[in-house]
């Protein structure tokens, strides 16, 4: 068997290798001609994947160690009898952690604490469910707009505009989809931009076309009270570096990338592709995954228990790293090619980063009422 994959993937190797040859190739240059004799496909989200380029090839399994599946022609390559896999759920807990990052950050930039803002959610599912789990559990107001959600009965949620007319903080979690009942592609449109409550914080960790980003930079040029934190972009991987300098907080496509979040994907998929073989899967991520990041965190002893979360937090993932790389970036490139090369690069050498175990952490400082609400909600960060 011969499986092309994308470089980035970690563990390739160590799920894959069994399997028969490795091609490993960088994502945004796996095409058909790449592609030769192979019969499976391994990419993250910087490839495009369409049945037309797969014709002609033996490819006969996709699977995509991310999230998202916007990359991938999903009916396209059902209709040609194509196994498509993602991985579900994989790096949600980084990108909670991002988002909890953005909001210690805002909240200092502005003077504000961020616990007594409404926190409004965009899309539901891993990412947003989890992020409405940790801030109720932290006695934060949500709001929560999933209408794909409200169709199939789940009640508690509101329209996407009552969402905006009343939130300080919104955070969008949706996959980016052009067609269907619920498209989001441009869901936050120039009208709705405009309508945000003044002070308001957006946080988009999604897909960059989910906010109209012409629009968003005009409106951010009328409008300095609203504090934008983009992890994603709609012309990725080029940044436009004016709507970059109005956001306070600007990251290159990073809020999933712990190391965990990858790995998971990887095994995900490994599960996927042994199931479509109808092989055991005799390998799990315990067994090849480095030691757990759990325990590399300590609070200062006499952290005041009022500090102990947001010192917890800022120990785990400091977000405005993250930006500060990507800004040194775009003012040392010449021109837009080295730009996105800067940004790839930004991705493909991403320092270490583990997920938390912030129960554990917070634990640990000697805050049981805080730990006993997290762990009512069900925040599993970490084993
Ligand atoms: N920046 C990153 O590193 C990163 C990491 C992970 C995921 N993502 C992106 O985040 C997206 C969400 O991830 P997830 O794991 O929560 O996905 P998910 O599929 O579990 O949840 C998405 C939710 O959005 C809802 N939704 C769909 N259309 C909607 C609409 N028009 N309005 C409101 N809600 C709508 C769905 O019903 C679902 O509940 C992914 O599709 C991916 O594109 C980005
Ligand atoms: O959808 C996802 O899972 C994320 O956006 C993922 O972190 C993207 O990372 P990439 O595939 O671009 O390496």
């Amino acid at each position: 068997m011969h499986i092309v994959a994308d470089e980035n993937i970690p563990l390739l190797d160590e799920f894959f290798g069994e399997f028969g040859r490795l091609t490993r190739l960088p994502g945004r240059l796996i095409d058909q001609t790449a592609l030769g004799d192979a019969d499976v496909l391994l990419v993250r989200s910087v490839t495009r994947v369409s049945a037309g380029m797969l014709a002609g090839t033996p490819v006969r399994f996709v699977g995509t160690c991310t999230i998202g599946t916007d990359h991938l022609d999903l009916p396209g390559l059902a209709a040609a009898g194509i196994e498509v896999a993602s991985a579900p759920g994989c790096n949600a807990r980084g990108v909670v952690e991002y988002v909890l990052s953005c909001l210690l950050t805002f909240a200092e930039q502005s003077a504000t604490p961020w616990q007594d803002r409404t926190v409004g959610i965009i899309g539901v599912g891993e990412v947003g469910g989890r992020l409405a789990a940790v801030l109720q559990a932290l006695g934060v107001k949500t709001l929560l707009c999933d209408p794909p959600q409200a169709s199939q009965g789940r009640e508690g949620l509101v329209e996407l505009d009552e969402l905006i007319a009343h939130s300080d903080v919104i955070s969008c979690h949706v996959p980016l989809t052009c067609e269907g009942p619920h498209p989001t592609w441009h869901l936050l449109d120039a009208r709705r931009l405009e309508s945000l409550r003044p002070g308001t914080w957006l946080i988009n960790s999604s897909r960059g076309p989910v906010i109209d980003n012409q629009a968003l930079s005009a409106v951010l040029g009328q409008r300095p009270d609203l504090l934008v934190a983009l992890d994603v972009w709609e012309t990725e991987p080029l940044v436009d570096p004016a709507l970059a300098a109005r956001c306070r907080l600007a990251t290159p496509h990073i809020a999933g990338y712990s190391l965990d979040g990858k790995l998971r994907g990887t095994a995900q998929i490994y599960q996927a592709l042994c199931r479509f073989l109808d092989r055991p899967a005799s390998l799990a991520l315990e067994q090849l995954a480095p030691r757990s990041g759990a325990g590399q965190w300590q609070l200062e002893p006499g952290t005041p228990p009022d500090w102990a979360l947001t010192r917890a937090l800022r120990l785990v993932y400091d977000v405005r790293d993250d930006d500060a790389r990507l800004r040194a970036m775009l003012n040392r490139v010449q021109d837009e090619q080295e730009s996105r090369e800067g940004f790839d690069r930004l991705r493909k050498e991403y320092p270490l980063r583990r997920e938390c175990n912030l129960l554990r952490v917070v634990t640990a400082a000697s805050e049981p009422q805080l730990a006993r609400r997290l762990l009512a909600a069900g925040f599993d960060l970490g084993g």
